[in-house]
């Protein structure tokens, strides 16, 4: 059976270039999204979200007649869900958005549909939808239940695209498919061949959710190496950039960045998801986090005592120093603030220092309001010739093509190794 109708739930990062890939393959795509301002958005061919590419893909998408936005499910052949999976509480997993989707497209199943989930989800969320669509109609059958003979078929197929590289992501890599049955999962091949270059590696859905948990805690884990390097070599009196390019020339050793901490929507959250089901066994994974989210902290300290130097070689006051926060987005070259460890330290500066608190951030316009109460925006040029103390927390390629010659402070906090 084909598939002449594909809805895609959640129209964010991960659900519009999704579903612009379905309809620049010419497959008529219902996008689905909550948010009124997404939807008409999306209707006059444009987009909400900033990611190179896709607004050519979706214009395009949209006056072909393949692409539309609605804010309730209709009839369809396949339903992906990416709807946010943030944490709640004490790091737990919140799975309600998800349940929501579900509940909202089970009211127009129909025999014969795929539904796959692709949100970042703890292991057994799948099964745990296909209850929740199983409760809501009683009148079809599942995989749970019905295994291949199943009327409706789910998989798991995790989204592994980097932000910034989605268009092209999304087509090249290989895609992990974690049906519930084997027929789950060659429908979901089948649907994903549509548009992806990549190969289809099947599974079990428990895999697939765990795969994509332990590829964030992967790269969490070995940023919190390299964190827990800088602390290392900061009391040692020790380069740990230096450091580390000489411990890569090893053939079999490459370790990562050092930097403010690590932000975005998935390494700081997925990890916890493995801790929150095995806190007793997931001890690495749980430090790692802390390592990273303790970051911001250490910096802070950097600052209060690069500031307390300052101070003690000059004749200004505290209320007259201006500290300048180099960058905010969570990282390089991108505009996006959100969970952003660079943002985390301009608080913490700005709330701490008894003087003027500058931030530079080249790829936006202006800044979160909370910010703006206690910060200033103001150029590279100007942070450069008037602030006293400079803290470098992203290395934009603005930043890295700095002259070390038009820097005339000695008072610098370098988070990334830029200005080193
Ligand atoms: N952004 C990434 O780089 C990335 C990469 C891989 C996986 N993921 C995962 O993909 C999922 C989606 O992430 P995202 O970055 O696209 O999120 P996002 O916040 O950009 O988009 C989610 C969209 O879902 C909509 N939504 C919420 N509830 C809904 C509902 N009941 N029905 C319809 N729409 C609803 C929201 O309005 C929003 O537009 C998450 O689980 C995330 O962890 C994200
Ligand atoms: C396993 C993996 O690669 N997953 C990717 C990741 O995408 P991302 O954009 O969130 O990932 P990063 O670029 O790693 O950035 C995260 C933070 O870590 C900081 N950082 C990075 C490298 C370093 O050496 N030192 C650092 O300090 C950086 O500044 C930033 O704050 O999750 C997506 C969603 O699941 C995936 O889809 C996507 O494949």
């Amino acid at each position: 059976m084909s598939f002449n109708i594909i809805s895609v739930i959640g129209l964010g990062y991960i659900g519009l270039p999704t579903a612009a890939a379905f309809a620049s393959h010419q497959k008529k795509v219902i996008g689905i999204d909550i948010n009124q301002r997404a939807v008409d958005t999306i209707n006059r061919g444009e987009i909400h979200i900033v990611e190179p590419d896709l607004d050519r893909v979706v214009k395009s998408a949209v006056e072909g007649g393949w692409l539309q936005a609605a804010l309730k499910p209709t009839a369809a052949d396949a339903f992906l869900i990416a709807v946010p999976t943030p944490f709640k509480g004490d790091h737990q997993p919140d799975m309600c958005y998800v349940q929501a989707a579900a509940l909202s497209l089970a009211e127009v199943l129909k025999k014969g549909d795929l539904v796959i989930l692709e949100s970042t989800s703890p292991v057994g969320a799948t099964e745990q939808m296909a209850e929740w669509l199983a409760e809501a109609r009683p009148d079809l059958t599942f995989p749970q239940q019905a295994g291949e003979q199943a009327d409706i078929n789910i998989a798991y197929c995790p989204e592994r695209v980097l932000p910034g590289q989605v268009m092209v992501e999304l087509i090249k890599n290989d895609r992990v498919i974690g049906g519930m049955s084997p027929v789950c999962s060659a429908r979901a091949s089948e649907l994903y061949n549509i548009f992806l270059e990549g190969e289809c590696v099947i599974t079990n859905a428990r895999t697939a959710e765990m795969c994509k948990l332990t590829e964030n805690s992967f790269r969490d884990v070995n940023i919190a190496f390299a964190n827990e390097l800088s602390l290392i070599c900061a009391d040692q009196g020790i380069n740990v950039w230096e450091l580390i390019a000489l411990a890569n020339r090893h053939p079999r050793v490459n370790i990562l960045q050092p930097g403010p901490g690590v932000g975005g929507h998935c390494i700081a959250v997925d990890p916890w998801f493995i801790v929150a089901q095995n806190p007793t066994q997931a001890r690495l994974i749980r430090t790692a986090r802390e390592v990273n989210d303790g970051k911001p902290h250490w910096v802070l300290d950097q600052v209060k005592r690069t500031v307390a130097d300052c101070l003690a070689h000059s004749d200004k006051r505290a209320s007259e120093l201006k500290v300048a926060c180099f960058g905010l987005a969570f990282k390089p070259n991108i505009d996006d603030l959100r969970e952003s460890p660079a943002m985390s330290v301009a608080h913490l500066v700005a709330d701490w220092n008894a003087g003027e608190t500058w931030v530079v951030e080249p790829n936006v316009k202006s800044i979160p309001e909370k910010l703006a109460n206690e910060a200033t925006l103001v150029s590279m040029e100007t942070a450069l010739q008037h602030a006293d103390v400079l803290v470098m927390l992203v290395d934009h390629q603005q930043f890295k093509a700095i002259d070390g010659a038009q820097i005339n402070q000695p008072w610098i906090v370098d988070t990334k190794g830029v200005w080193r």
